[in-house]
């Protein structure tokens, strides 16, 4: 993103100290029912300070007062710590919001150009980009090749080339072309791009609860429901017996009961999870995509593009049989003549660096036939009925089998050649006859093999999911040191392998950036697209990284854990912290009503009302003094989750029980010497 703001501003503190008021409105706090509950406390509180005599309370004003001004600061540093895990991306929304302007387009519209504002282009409206402007919608680029600058939108200064055809089509409004022309189709009506659903996301505007948090909220709403109808017998009791227990004392029994702590934290630390994941240049769609990362087992992959720079380039024609270098190459360019594809146009730049004349009349007149990763052929059908093709090999030898073609003897020695090397061989034919071999080299990224030994460590395995051959496969999953792959995968082959996987109950990470990848996107727990990727790519994901660095995954999994684990860790400190304020103030309270009953103060706390205050008072402290917990998250190592969880409780659950009795103690030396 661009402003990366690791540390929190003044004016995001500011505005959050003043959001901490506004929600304070009792329809805003009835989302938050723990607090909300507080907040009738303090209400009830208000009442006795300046009605004392009001539900027969005996307790003097000023201590109403006390209690009535700790609840409501109890109020206000829960709400502060919602309103400052929302403020960072509130700031972001108003930074990105500056760069959502109007701007000239010039639309074409027949064989002319029109200038119109960029806000009544529709989808489907064809533009032209020049050198210097502004690319004024989101879509893809359907004709020529620039390189781009979208450090609007990545922060990242370095341009990007965007192409047509292949998998860097997709261009996004609000950046800038820095060299050459494009022709764009537009894909986004106005309010719908994508720069509109950045603002949104990081704006939080439509943050829903995830089903861990809705589930997480019903155990704690039980917990709270349980300690009101114990507080509200035991008043009951306490009439029966003759023994008044004032209602502010209730009140400050309940409040240290239920679990306040969590539930003042329990949306920071969500949105502070989905924070972490923009902070480092993914977008995530929901919350639930995040925590889904954080129980990841299974992660597929694709090879080219993913886990190679996919910039695969024709760099040899290998002729088989009777033919010759030429002629293959003759029949490659041929073939890709009106191919867009980044290894279409290898081929023609191929024969020019060789130095051959390409025969551009002979396929002017014929049929393009796209590529397709069904047919993970393309080519083109001549006038005179000759039909050329390039592709996978497989498939080209199935196609001229059909034909009652014959295969030469050394296609297999020469295609193994090339996959052996890590590069894709594709076979060149036309009708029933191969001509030969073109070489496709593609580069493995720097750094993958200790990328998947991390995730191993991790517990998670990795699958490479590619359209190419076997050989070619497993050489570059062997160089790449992936645990798994599967070859010559055709789109639904993707979504197959991730649904045998889901059916075994793991849930399963997608990474791509191809429109062939798009429902394998979609089919899986979490799918992460390359911004660089084709817009259907985009669309079908939850998670859309900027960066188009598909080995980050792992931080991505490493955020989900951590929001999972600080969610985790705060509820069992939240809920082991009441235990012990429960041995603070249950005597306290019986002290104040029969004094005798002074066995019962195991604390040796001041007395009954500053026992209940320092309660009060650690209750309230203690979400301020958590909030950093909350927002950075528990650090997390790749460690085994049974070992995690063992830590963990040690050190929040026992913790949780020791801290407040040293806190309640201490802030009672200092309460008991006024009270
Ligand atoms: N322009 C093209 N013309 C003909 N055949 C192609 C073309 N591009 C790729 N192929 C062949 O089709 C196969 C599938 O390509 P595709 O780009 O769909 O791979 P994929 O399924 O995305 O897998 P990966 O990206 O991991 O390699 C390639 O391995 C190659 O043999
Ligand atoms: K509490
Ligand atoms: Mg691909």
């Amino acid at each position: 993103m661009s402003q990366k703001k690791s540390v929190l501003s003044g004016t995001i503190v500011q505005n959050a100290i003043k959001e901490s008021f506004l929600k304070l409105d009792p329809r805003v706090m009835v989302r938050n029912p723990i607090m909300f509950v507080v907040e009738i406390g303090f209400i009830l509180t208000l009442i006795l300070t300046f009605v004392p005599k009001a539900f027969r309370s005996s307790t003097p004003f000023w201590f109403n007062l006390i209690v009535t001004i700790i609840l409501l600061v109890t109020i206000l540093f829960a709400n502060f710590a919602e309103a400052l895990a929302e403020g960072r991306g509130k700031a972001q929304a108003d930074s990105l919001k500056k760069t959502k302007k109007d701007i000239t387009a010039n639309k074409i519209a027949g064989s002319s150009v029109k200038q119109v504002s960029s806000s009544d282009l529709r989808k489907g409206d064809i533009v032209l980009v020049s050198q210097g402007e502004m690319i004024p919608g989101d879509g893809e680029v359907i004709e020529g090749l620039a390189s781009v600058d979208e450090s609007a939108i990545t922060g990242e200064s370095a341009p990007v080339i965007k192409e047509a055809g292949g998998d860097f089509s997709s261009v996004t409004g609000g950046t800038r072309v820095i060299s050459d022309q494009i022709k764009v189709r537009i894909t986004s009506d106005p309010g719908e791009s994508f720069l509109d659903r950045m603002i949104s996301l990081v704006e939080g505007a439509k943050r829903q609860k995830t089903p861990n948090e809705i589930a997480l909220n019903t155990v704690l709403m039980s917990l709270t429901l349980i300690f009101l109808i114990v507080v509200v017998t035991l008043s009951y009791f306490g009439s029966y017996l003759n023994v008044n227990l004032d209602v502010p004392v209730l009140i400050a029994l309940l409040v240290c009961l239920i679990p306040t702590t969590i539930g003042g934290l329990l949306s920071a630390i969500g949105i502070a999870g989905m924070d972490r994941v923009t902070q480092f240049n993914v977008l995530a769609m929901s919350g639930k995509a995040v925590e889904a990362a954080g129980d990841i087992n299974t992660i597929i992959l694709d090879k080219t593009g993913t886990i190679t720079y996919g910039n695969r380039m024709a760099s040899e024609f290998i002729p088989v049989g009777s033919s010759k270098e030429e002629e293959v190459g003759q029949w490659a360019a041929v073939s890709s003549i009106k191919d867009e594809t980044p290894e279409g146009r290898s081929v023609l730049e191929l024969m020019k660096k060789l130095g051959y004349a390409i025969d551009t009349t002979l396929a002017s007149s014929g049929e393009f036939i796209e590529f397709k990763a069904e047919t993970r052929m393309s080519g083109i059908d001549l006038k005179d009925g000759r039909k050329v093709r390039k592709g996978a090999v497989d498939a080209i030898k199935k196609w001229v089998a059909a034909q009652g073609g014959s295969i030469p003897s050394d296609l297999t020695a020469s295609s193994d050649k090339v996959a052996s090397a890590g590069g894709t061989p594709l076979a060149v034919a036309v009708d029933n006859q191969i001509f030969g071999i073109i070489y496709l080299k593609d580069t493995v990224k720097p750094g993958m093999r200790e990328r998947f030994e991390q995730m191993r460590k991790m517990g998670i395995k990795t699958i490479m999911c590619t359209g190419d051959n076997p050989l070619t496969a497993a050489t570059i999953a062997l160089e790449a040191g992936v645990d798994d792959f599967i070859a010559e995968s055709k789109p639904e082959d993707k979504i197959a392998v991730i649904r045998r996987e889901q059916a075994e109950g793991k849930l399963v990470a997608m990474t791509g950036d191809g429109t062939n990848d798009a429902p394998a996107l979609a089919q899986a727990d979490v799918g992460i697209a390359m911004n660089s990727g084709t817009v259907a790519a985009k669309e079908a994901a939850n998670m859309v990284d900027l960066d188009s660095d598909p080995s980050k995954i792992i931080e991505v999994v490493a955020i989900g854990k951590q929001l999972l684990m600080t969610r985790g860790a705060l509820t069992t400190f939240s809920i082991a912290n009441d235990i012990a304020k429960y041995f603070a103030i249950l005597p306290a309270m019986f002290m104040l009503a029969i004094p005798q009953m002074e066995v019962l103060n195991v604390m040796k706390l001041g007395s009954p009302m500053s026992a209940i205050l320092s309660a009060l008072i650690f209750n309230a402290i203690i979400i301020p003094l958590l909030i950093p917990l909350a927002m950075k998250g528990i650090a997390y190592k790749p460690i085994s989750s049974a070992q995690l969880l063992r830590r963990n409780l040690l050190i929040y659950g026992l913790g949780g029980v020791v801290v407040p009795f040293i806190g309640i103690k201490i802030i009672d030396l200092v309460v008991h010497l006024w009270v």
